[in-house]
């Protein structure tokens, strides 16, 4: 079994595998990560590997610790992906845009293919059908705008995330809510138009913590799947190891 963590810049995803099989998956904050591996580690005691893909700000200590029961690996820069790099500056991609391009690549073979992460930032990937990683773009996401918005201005205070009632926002909250929802699903809409418009036979793939909330509001057809990362972070680790 294989136990995955995904380390992004607001919650810890983690998920154990037994061959490519998802057995169960857990979402926890940064301060409860020794307490979750524990946890995890006890209840999965045939665990032989803790996979790391991680680009936020957790010490590589915190998962060595865990070194006398389970073989502890980073994916990273260094390891064989299925794809060519096509990034002007390879080293400074996130490593969780490049197991996304990875496990895009496994699944969705000679396809083009976009790969849409929802998290606090939402990224687009794109590896087309030569298996060429061509680089995407960085937004902020939903949570990212509420806040920013409170942040940088005087007056707007800070919601969470709710679905707008209407496409005309008629009071300040509302306005927010129109704002920052219709704004980000409009926004992924015209990004898989203008991708769509560059070639054809394209697979668009959406993940991360608010894929669920944009699936059912976007037009456009969409494979979701909230636990791409962790799986295609699994995949990378197989593939790694036959390479080896
Ligand atoms: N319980 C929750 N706590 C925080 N955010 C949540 C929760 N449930 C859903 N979300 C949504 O998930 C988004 C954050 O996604 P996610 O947890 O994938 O981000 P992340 O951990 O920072 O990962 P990444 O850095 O890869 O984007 C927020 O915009 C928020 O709307
Ligand atoms: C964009 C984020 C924050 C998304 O998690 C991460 O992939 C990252 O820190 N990337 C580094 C910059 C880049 O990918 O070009
Ligand atoms: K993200």
């Amino acid at each position: 079994m294989i136990l995955t963590v995904d380390v992004g810049n607001t919650r810890i995803k983690a998920a154990v595998f037994e061959g490519d099989k998802l057995l169960q998956h857990f979402v926890f904050m940064k301060e409860e990560l020794q307490k979750n591996i524990e946890n995890i580690l006890k209840k999965f005691i045939n665990t032989s590997h803790l996979v790391v893909a991680s680009v936020g700000n957790v010490e590589k200590q915190a998962f060595l610790k865990f070194e006398k029961e389970v073989v502890v690996y980073f994916i990273s820069h260094n390891d064989s992906f299925p794809f060519v790099n096509g990034y002007e500056t390879p080293k400074t991609l996130g490593i969780d845009r490049m197991v996304l391009a990875a496990g895009a690549t496994f699944q969705f073979p000679g396809k083009n293919r976009l790969v849409i992460d929802a998290g606090t930032c939402v990224t687009f990937d794109f590896v087309n059908e030569n298996d060429k990683y061509l680089g995407g773009a960085i937004a902020p996401g939903l949570q990212l705008r509420y806040k920013s918005l409170h942040d940088f201005t005087a007056k707007l205070p800070l919601l969470s995330l709710e679905s707008p009632k209407d496409l005309v926002g008629n009071s300040t909250s509302q306005s927010i809510h129109s704002g920052v929802v219709n704004g980000l699903v409009y926004e992924i809409d015209g990004f898989i138009d203008e991708y769509r418009g560059l070639c054809s036979n394209f697979i668009i793939i959406l993940t991360g913590g608010d894929t669920e909330f944009l699936a059912k509001r976007l037009k456009n057809t969409i494979f979701a799947n909230s636990n791409f990362l962790l799986e295609s972070l699994n995949q990378t680790f197989q593939y790694k190891i036959k390479n080896d």
